[in-house]
């Protein structure tokens, strides 16, 4: 991996004949000790490596082929303890999709989640922000403080994915949660009549009139 400038955003770009790159630029955030650095370590190298340097913010660079599209991922990993709210912003606006911890043995963890939400929200002006909770550590049972479905109703009240997983155990999940950010963040930037979401709404309000007017002849 490797770092880079932040303020730089570039557009789709094509990288040989047929091949478009699509850039794909997350940031990972939530309380102190819940694993951030240990998600990005697992999902770029598939290793968990016990304990990390926390001092420096560190960008990390890959490309993995996600339905067909071959996607230039960056995921930013910011020192949260020496972030300053200016900085912490300037992230957020960099950043197109957010991959939002907790851990399950830290209450207080679950708890800051609305604040950085809404932090989100307010520097991206908008409610509609590609973003998974995950709630980390789920190899820690006996050391539970948060259920699976308080975690589940917070991503519903948020309006975000969600996932329980545990970054020492599964990659196989950690790739699902950062790839299922990936598809929202992707879904996101096409234009409108090409969206899943809006082809789901599409065909669900057709499947309403195909079924009232059934209902009608019969
Ligand atoms: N048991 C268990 N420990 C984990 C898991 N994920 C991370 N850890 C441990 O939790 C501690 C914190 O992990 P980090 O990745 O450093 O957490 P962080 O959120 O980046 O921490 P800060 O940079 O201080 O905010 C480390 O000791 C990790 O080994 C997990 O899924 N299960």
């Amino acid at each position: 991996f490797s770092c880079r400038n932040k303020e730089d955003s570039r557009p789709w770009t094509n990288s040989g004949p047929g091949s478009k790159m699509v850039p794909v630029k997350l940031l990972i955030l939530g309380a102190q000790n819940t694993g951030k650095t240990a998600l990005c370590v697992r999902f770029i190298t598939k290793r968990f490596i016990g304990e990390y340097d926390h001092k420096k913010e560190v960008t990390y660079r890959c490309s993995r082929v996600v339905d067909q599209e071959t996607v230039d991922l960056e995921i930013l990993d910011v020192a949260c303890k020496d972030s300053t709210v200016a900085s912490l912003e300037s992230s957020i606006r960099w950043a197109d999709g957010f991959l939002l911890l907790y851990s399950i043995t830290q209450r207080l963890s679950f708890l800051e989640v609305p604040r950085i939400k809404k932090l989100i929200e307010q520097t991206k002006q908008s409610l509609v922000v590609p973003t998974v909770l995950v709630a980390n550590k789920a190899d820690l049972e006996s050391g539970r403080e948060v259920t699976a479905e308080e975690g589940q109703r917070m991503a519903k009240d948020l309006r975000c994915g969600f996932r329980e997983l545990s970054v020492a155990e599964a990659i196989s999940s950690v790739e699902a949660a950062v790839f299922q950010l990936i598809r929202l963040v992707v879904d996101q930037q096409r234009p409108l009549p090409d969206r899943r979401s809006y082809m789901l709404t599409v065909r669900h309000a057709l499947t309403r009139k195909l079924t009232r007017s059934k209902t009608m002849q019969w």
